[in-house]
């Protein structure tokens, strides 16, 4: 038995056994004064300190969180975490006014990184990813979503998701995999978009839905990208080997992406930074979870997605970082609340629950993680901190102090 005490805040996000919308994103059932049992890995009791500690046997580990702030770990919902090398030369490019859609057009962007993951090894790019999963490690985020999508060969496809599957495997994070092979069209396939297409839906998705390395299938559906129909041939595929579905959509233009997203019972639909009202509407429709990602936009210097309006009309939003080297070179879910405060009037209670419950129904994991209630896996992080509100109003810093998962710990910053 773990016995988590003396938390100033424990957070616990406790409320409806589905996504939250309206006015239930600003309930984050706050203990104040609280404590938590944790038995073999799972929540046992939460509650006031004086009602839990009675139920504290003697042989039971004590944590004492010093007055803290506890919440469950973050849960981030779209990331690409496995890519060799940087971008960080367009990024110089993009700062001296050379657009990320002409800089792609010469030749660089995701295809750039696209030829440095093919000449990656399977542990050269393990290696990367741990090394980067341990940067949102201590940053509170316990689950990932990744993406795939820099491989853009069957062979480089399989490799990037056999990478996720080994961080599973030997990092105590949990990882999603997603397979993106629709995430551009790559430079041998340029004059034959039809044949790539054929590709994808003959030959990857099936190997991939039947070696299990994937659990929903992504593309990008924009101008410069893969059309409204082509998105929909190949996400129709996924759909019908089981694979449940996401979509980058209307990043760069009001394209259709989010009805396609409704059209098709996606779990997600994903940036939606140009989405207008009919695009909002059909997600209302057919209860797709909108996943804003504000550090690519700011990255980028973009428009932001219009995120009140989205939690006013009643979606239940979540917030991710979008991880990846050309827009959104960030693993900080407190930068992206941060972000989502101030620049799209996101409060920092909804913040909260757009990185935590809401992202883990995102995933299929709402029964699992995303809340701290009873029966739920312990995954909670203590953060430097006395009030929530400090997560997004300082940044720029790391305030988490001690990370669990599953009832270990498995981060721990060292006193300074
Ligand atoms: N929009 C498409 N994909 C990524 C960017 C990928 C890249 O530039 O490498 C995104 O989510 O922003
Ligand atoms: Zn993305």
């Amino acid at each position: 038995m773990l016995a988590v005490t003396n938390c100033a805040q424990l957070v616990t996000l406790a409320g409806p056994a589905r996504p939250r919308v309206g006015p239930e994103m600003r309930a984050l059932s706050i203990v104040e004064d609280g404590a938590m049992i944790i038995r073999d890995g799972r929540i046992a009791r939460v509650g006031k300190r004086e009602e839990v500690e009675p139920h504290i046997e003697p042989e039971a580990q004590l944590v004492d969180a010093g007055g803290r702030v506890v919440l469950p770990g973050f849960i981030d919902a779209h990331t690409h975490l496995v890519f060799a090398g940087t971008r960080a030369d367009e990024f110089e490019l993009r700062l001296a006014g050379i657009a990320y859609h002409e800089i792609a057009a010469r030749g660089g962007g995701i295809r750039a990184t696209v030829r440095r993951t093919r000449a990656a090894t399977e542990d050269e790019l393990f290696a990367l990813a741990r090394r980067r999963s341990e940067w949102f490690l201590r940053n509170g985020t316990t689950t990932l979503e990744v993406k795939s999508g820099y491989g853009l060969t069957a062979e480089d496809e399989l490799k990037i998701l056999r990478v996720i599957r080994r961080l599973n495997e030997t990092t105590p994070l949990r990882f999603i995999p997603t397979f993106l092979g629709a995430h551009t069209v790559p430079d041998e396939y340029d004059a034959r978009r039809a044949d790539y297409l054929d590709l994808l839906i003959n030959e990857m998705l099936p190997r991939i839905a039947q070696d299990g390395l994937a659990q929903f299938c992504d593309a990008f559906c924009e101008e410069g990208a893969f059309s409204v129909e082509e998105s929909r041939r190949v996400l129709s595929a996924a759909k019908r080997l089981g694979l449940g579905l996401r979509l980058h959509a209307d990043q760069f233009s009001d394209g259709g992406g989010a009805q396609l997203a409704a059209e098709l019972g996606a779990a997600t639909a994903d940036h939606l930074e140009y989405t207008g009202d009919r695009g909002i509407k059909a997600l209302r429709a057919a209860n797709v979870q909108p996943v804003l990602l504000p550090a690519s936009a700011y990255v980028l210097g973009a428009k932001y997605p219009v995120a009140r309006r989205m939690i006013e009309e009643g979606l239940a939003v979540v917030l991710a970082t979008d991880f990846n080297p050309g827009t959104s070179p960030t693993p900080s879910i407190p930068m992206v609340i941060s972000l989502a405060a101030t620049q799209m009037k996101i409060s920092l209670a909804e913040a909260i629950t757009a990185t935590t419950i809401n992202a883990a129904y995102s995933l299929g994991l709402g029964a699992r993680v995303g809340s701290l209630e009873a029966g739920k896996d312990a995954d909670f992080v203590i953060y430097d901190c006395g009030d929530y509100r400090e997560l997004g109003y300082f940044f720029g810093i790391e305030l988490a102090k001690e990370v669990y998962i599953g009832g270990r710990l498995v981060f721990s910053r060292p006193e300074s």
